[in-house]
């Protein structure tokens, strides 16, 4: 499987600048990329990437998303002197020109593309454009928003002609809506855009009826559209995860694209004077985490904007270190997402439930969606309208101005270092079984001395002479002792009984929470269940019995974990929202005998389940059971799993069954929730 992470930068793209006094522009500086550049080459991931050169764009290239009067129009430019690229620039709108900015306009597109290129004939697995100037807001004719030429529109256009890409994904975590990129992909069913953006009721720039929720696209595009506006400023960590778990993945998975862009704009990171988000940097670790398994991992992460230096700088390592394949770094302390969040999801969730089978059931029934018009009025009254003063004869209540106040310091702590062992894969293998190429079979240092024998022959084995047996307990304890000291990442083995190395592994455990994912036949031995600092999440075609406890969450598949849509629905909705709120030490995933989870999905879980405990993650796989052993290997390694192709609909009564253990976890669980409290 192909490894490898792509660079590519050129300090030609610092070499324009604002040449006139203009207070919306004068974020949007060469430090920008200089900082973030530096910040890769300090912290030594540059060296770690494949650094891949820039090239100037084709006309053609350009013309896949702009007009030729627009693109002749800029051709212009760099013969024009200041009055006449002021002039130029009043027909565009939060945007300058420069003599140099057409230049630096098609690297930043050839840049583009040069990653696409390296990422869809294999030569690297993913990669980052670290650009300027910025695209998402660029549109056929009209430069915007910082934006010249329109970066990703053009590549994802690039990708479906000349490498056949089908399905192309876009995600925009930039904190402005980028609507360039959705009026390209408006009616284009093979282009699904996904958008979150600062919003609030309209009244934030580039105020567009069009950026609310209700825009899914048109025509043959309709579903292909995904709009998130935030209408508060302040959302963190729990609300980000909480859109990309209710809205973003499962669509993501049911689409499945061949190729995912990410528009990546940071100033949605704590501290941008665009964003006024809450979010950390270490965020962005986790959010390429979880894009890293759709497309078999061809994941193309493009700069748009972010405008706080060191918040940008931080971003950028954080999402570079990830596509490096780093363990990802410990989530600030999460809960659910606020109640304006909650309101977007819902929305958004409820909006796309026609187009999406794995939104079909799953959103609540929804009471009367506040309508476009008294939407309008509530904004006209609440804030200010588009066009800057409270409109309209709603009552004169004074709008709740966003005091532009001088920037008062905002801190932050800085990421933590991730620090990857020196081992990333340990396998306990009887010998037998040969040991997949890239991985260790694991042997301690030293065997178990006849006191720690006779414990664990009889806590364990009811006092059984099977010596093989008893040492095969102990390399286990070794093996995750060596885990919880992070000499080694994460580890495999084939046991003879899966129950028994769970509890055993549960009770020996030094962390403080264990996750344990139980796929399949149970039950899960009661010690675990009552053991209070391991949660427990079984899926399995169980019935939805009641003996579940905060600690212990059944999930029910009436076809069990052969389904695999319902599979990836209740792993992206439900586990992976509890497991990120539970925080483990370490997780254990378990494959008892007879279990149905397929192939692919089976190293999907694997993959996903890394971004838990810094990457600590045990897989427990039933001796005689060894075909799943080379994929969880693959997947334990860090190789991106297999596309898992569309999903289709997952049954009604499962989806029925997990909104029902939802809404009955939400309490304890918030980041399970999908709807604001007082909508339920
Ligand atoms: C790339 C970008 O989305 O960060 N541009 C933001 C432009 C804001 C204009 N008021
Ligand atoms: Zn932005």
């Amino acid at each position: 499987m192909k490894m490898g992470t792509a660079l590519i930068y050129d300090e030609e793209m610092t070499k324009y600048k604002l040449l006139w006094v203009d207070p919306v522009c004068k974020i949007e500086v060469p430090e920008r990329l200089i900082v973030s550049y530096e910040a890769l080459v300090k912290s030594g991931l540059a060296d770690r990437c494949v650094s891949i050169p820039v090239r100037e764009a084709t006309d053609a290239e350009i013309l896949l998303a702009h007009s030729e009067e627009y693109l002749e129009a800029v051709k212009k430019t760099p013969f024009m002197h200041l009055e006449e690229l002021m002039t130029f620039t009043q027909k565009y709108g939060d945007v300058y020109f420069h003599p140099n900015i057409y230049h630096c306009a098609k690297l930043a597109v050839g840049a583009t593309l040069q990653l696409v290129d390296n990422v869809m004939t294999g030569k690297v697995r993913n990669g980052m454009a670290l650009v300027r100037p910025p695209g998402h807001h660029s549109q056929s004719s009209a430069a915007n928003g910082f934006c010249v030429f329109n970066n990703v529109a053009i590549a994802a256009q690039y990708a479906k002609k000349h490498h056949k890409a089908k399905r192309v994904l876009i995600v925009d975590w930039d904190v402005h809506h980028g609507q360039g990129v959705q009026y390209c992909f408006e009616d284009d069913p093979s282009v699904l855009y996904f958008s979150w953006h600062r919003y609030e009721h309209q009244s934030f720039w580039p105020n567009l009826r069009e950026s609310d929720f209700d825009s899914v696209g048109s025509g043959k595009g309709a579903g292909f559209n995904v709009n998130v506006p935030w209408n508060k400023v302040g959302m963190g960590n729990s609300d980000y995860l909480a859109v990309f778990f209710h809205v973003l993945l499962p669509v993501a998975y049911e689409f499945s694209p061949d190729l995912v862009f990410i528009c990546a704009g940071f100033d949605s990171a704590i501290g941008d004077p665009e964003g006024h988000m809450s979010a950390t940097p270490d965020i962005f670790a986790h959010l390429t985490h979880l894009l890293m398994n759709l497309a078999d991992g061809k994941v193309c992460a493009v700069l748009e904007g972010g405008y706080n230096l060191t918040s940008l700088a931080q971003s950028v390592c954080q999402t570079v270190q990830t596509l490096l394949g780093d363990p990802a770094p410990r989530p600030a302390q999460l809960g659910g997402a606020c109640e304006s969040a909650l309101e977007s999801i819902h929305s958004a969730r409820a909006i796309h439930k026609k187009y999406w089978s794995c939104l079909q059931h799953a959103a609540a029934p929804f009471p009367e969606e506040p309508s476009s018009k008294n939407r309008r009025l509530a904004q006209q009254g609440g804030s200010q309208g588009p066009e800057g003063d409270a409109g309209g004869d709603a009552q004169k209540e004074e709008p709740e101005k966003v005091e532009e106040k001088e920037e008062e310091e905002i801190v932050w702590p800085e990421p933590l270092r991730r620090v990857a062992p020196s081992l990333r894969s340990a396998l306990l293998l009887p010998d037998a079984v040969e040991c997949p190429d890239g991985c260790a079979r694991f042997s301690p240092a030293h065997g178990p001395g006849p006191l720690e024998r006779a414990r664990l022959r009889k806590s364990y084995l009811k006092e059984s002479e099977d010596e093989a047996s008893v040492t095969l307990l102990y390399n286990l304890t070794a093996l995750l002792g060596q885990m919880e000291k992070n000499e080694i990442r994460n580890g495999l083995a084939l046991v003879p009984d899966v129950s028994m190395a769970a509890t055993l592994l549960t009770s020996a455990s030094l962390s403080k929470r264990v996750l344990l994912v139980w796929m399949g036949e149970g039950p899960v031995p009661a010690q675990i269940i009552e053991d209070e600092k391991t949660l427990v999440v079984h899926i399995d075609s169980m019935e939805p019995h009641e003996a579940q406890s905060k600690y212990y969450i059944p999930i029910t598949l009436k076809k069990g974990c052969g389904d695999t849509a319902g599979v990836v629905q209740a792993v992206l909705g439900l586990l992976l929202p509890l497991g990120y709120q539970y925080e483990p030490g370490l997780v254990l995933l378990a494959r008892p005998p007879g279990c149905q989870v397929k192939g692919g999905l089976w190293q999907q879980l694997t993959c996903l389940l890394q971004g838990l405990a810094l990457g600590h993650t045990l897989v427990l796989l039933q001796e005689n059971e060894t075909a799943p052993v080379g994929i969880t290997a693959s997947g334990l390694l860090g190789n991106a799993a297999l596309s898992l192709g569309p999903l289709v609909a997952p049954g009604p009564e499962d989806v029925g069954s997990f909104e029902g253990l939802r809404l009955r976890l939400q309490t304890d669980w918030p980041l399970l929730q999908t709807t604001a409290p007082e909508k339920r």
